[in-house]
């Protein structure tokens, strides 16, 4: 099997590459890598190497943070020769949380050829666009989204970067926008049910449990189930909403009457006013007042290279030829 990194140096404010130049001195198999150039480098990369791959079997590994897996899965989804596997050398890396990641050159050489198994994708269809936003790990509007931008311009997650603490950018973040945001009205149409949300501050719809940062938003996700899950946090005020987020990192935060969920193939999300929604934490646009936004599963759309950390998806996929 060809194996081919794709390697981000900018990611963790461009730590990456000083990771790489280590990593790449450990590898002792046959491999090539390309170095990404910019935003959208790593999915178009990844897309051409997947279209050529009918000719034999391809191990894609993806060395950055969270948007560099994600854009390597959105260029390589739908090619069945095609596995992908990540180094996390990002900031936040959840997909190493939700998923697996190879820590070492090691790992991938010993099971980097072993399948997991095929995984959903998630699309978010932004107004204004032909083609739908994608997303492995989850997608929000609102609160959530907002932060994601905050997080994405600013320097202060350099100087997070340079003394390590590269995860607790979002709580740096969810702490100072809180006094800022204002929370808007959500109307959720699922199943031919609708439901209608005030004072909501996020509203996330999550393929697998992790995101911001190691946040277990939905405990209950399992990116090979076929489904989505959607979070909706509404109804508090700014004190409660720090403490509902003090009890994130453990997933505990369900148990508070104001944290709406459900499961489901496809939602409908409509909010009252101009909302950003993100993508793995990318921006991905705004939600227009009135304009219904739909979330839906796209099943089995890659396959993941090695074991998986998630236990309940690698019991589901254990014994899986
Ligand atoms: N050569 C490059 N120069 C600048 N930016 C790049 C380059 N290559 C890719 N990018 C962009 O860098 C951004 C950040 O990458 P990535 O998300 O992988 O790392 P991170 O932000 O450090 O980690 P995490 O998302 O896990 O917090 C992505 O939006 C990607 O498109």
């Amino acid at each position: 099997m060809d194996v081919i990194f794709i390697v981000n140096p900018a990611a963790r404010n461009g730590r990456s590459l000083d990771r790489w130049e280590s990593f790449c001195k450990q590898i002792g198999f046959p491999y090539e890598a390309v170095m990404t150039k910019g935003p959208g480098h790593a999915a178009a990369v990844a897309r051409g190497l997947a279209a050529k791959a009918d000719r034999g079997p391809l191990l894609l590994i993806a060395f950055g943070g969270d948007g560099t897996v994600h854009e390597v899965i959105r260029g390589a989804a739908g090619y069945p020769e095609v596995q992908i596997g990540s180094v996390g050398a990002g900031s936040g890396n959840d997909f190493g949380r939700g998923y697996l990641s190879f820590r070492t050159a090691e790992e991938i050489e010993a099971a980097g050829r072993k399948d997991s198994g095929s995984f959903d994708l998630g699309t978010a269809g932004m107004p204004g666009s032909s083609k739908p936003a994608v997303f492995v790990n989850s997608a929000g509007i609102g609160f959530d989204a907002v932060i994601s931008m905050q997080v994405n311009r600013s320097r202060t997650k350099r100087l997070f970067n340079r003394f390590g603490a590269g995860k607790l950018i979002y709580t740096f973040f969810i702490v100072r926008t809180l006094f800022t945001f204002r929370p808007f009205s959500l109307t959720v149409d699922a199943d031919g049910q609708r439901r209608k949300f005030d004072r909501v501050w996020l509203a996330a719809v999550s393929n697998q449990p992790y995101y911001g940062g190691g946040m277990m938003i939905s405990p209950g996700s399992d990116p090979a189930d076929g489904e989505l899950e959607l979070t909706v946090i509404h109804g508090l005020n700014r004190l409660k909403l720090l403490l509902v987020f003090g009890t994130v990192f453990t997933g505990s935060h369900t148990r508070f009457k104001e944290v709406h969920r459900q499961s489901g193939g496809a939602f409908r999300l409509t909010a009252d006013r101009r909302m950003p929604v993100h993508t793995d934490g990318e921006g991905a646009g705004l939600a227009e007042p009135g304009r219904p936004i739909p979330f839906e599963v796209r099943r089995a759309a890659w396959r993941l290279a090695g074991p998986t950390r998630n236990r309940k998806v690698r019991d589901k996929h254990e014994g899986t030829p």
